[in-house]
């Protein structure tokens, strides 16, 4: 049996103030990084061990790792950041208010660039400052490999590759590792292990800062999956999630 543990960063400040955020690299929200210190407290007093972590190369992933480690004196755990693990691209939508978005397009539109399985939001141009190609982090990556904007589908085939190159093969190896993430990527990962189809991943949110607990078998198949935390307030931040697309 397999150990893995997947965690949504906390709270954002664009999350905050409800815009749409993909690779814009923000920093945590005050509440944020206090849901940060909660998982690393609640998977410490679950007596869940770790060995090896994954995550983006964003900071509100990097900065929830660092404060989960810190919180169970693991903060020494080799850490591995890959732009695979980076939240779903959102194009030309990143830095809108969603609320606003969805009063001047339809909440069903908004719907659809959120959570359609392979409808992409409008794409970010390659003049854009914002655009990766743009930013040295990605400087290493070939440039076609980046995105102009991702629907799940594209995001899910930026993921698995690294489920299979780095995450599978460290499960395989016996370690334990804790992958911090966000909402999409995270989304991209949990329909492949939960095998759900197009439609029914639509309607699964990942809420902020509430460990994911699964046990695989030895063929990476679901024998549990868990939220550690407390199930109304993981289903209150579920909930928050699914409505950041209404109009207000
Ligand atoms: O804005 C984003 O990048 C994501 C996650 O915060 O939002 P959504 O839940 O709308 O896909």
């Amino acid at each position: 049996m397999y150990q893995l543990v997947l965690v949504r960063h906390g709270q954002s400040t664009w999350n905050k103030e409800n815009r749409f955020t993909g690779w814009k690299d923000v920093p945590l929200s005050e509440r944020g990084l206090d849901e940060a210190k909660k998982a690393g407290q609640m998977l410490k007093a679950k007596g869940i061990e770790f060995d090896t972590v994954f995550t983006s190369v964003l900071r509100r992933a990097i900065i929830t790792s660092n404060n989960i480690l810190e919180e169970m004196d693991l903060s020494w755990l080799p850490v591995q950041r890959n732009y695979r693990l980076n939240e779903r691209h959102y194009g030309g939508l990143q830095g809108l208010d969603k609320s606003e978005t969805a009063a001047k397009h339809g909440e069903e539109q908004v719907l659809i660039w959120r959570r359609s399985f392979d409808t992409p939001p409008p794409a970010m141009s390659v003049d854009d400052p914002e655009h990766p190609c743009n930013d040295p982090r990605y400087a290493g990556l070939d440039a076609r490999a980046l995105p102009n904007a991702e629907s799940l589908k594209c995001t899910i085939d930026r993921v698995l590759p690294y489920w299979h190159d780095a995450i599978a093969p460290a499960l395989k190896a016996g370690k334990k590792p804790l992958v911090v993430a966000h909402g999409n990527s995270l989304r991209a990962l949990v329909k492949y292990l939960e095998n759900y189809s197009d439609e029914a991943i639509m309607g699964i949110n990942i809420p902020t800062g509430m460990p994911l607990l699964y046990t695989l078998d030895e063929n990476f198949q679901v024998v549990s999956s868990e939220y550690v935390g407390d199930p109304e307030e993981v289903a209150k931040l579920m909930a928050e999630v699914a409505a950041q697309g209404k109009a207000k």
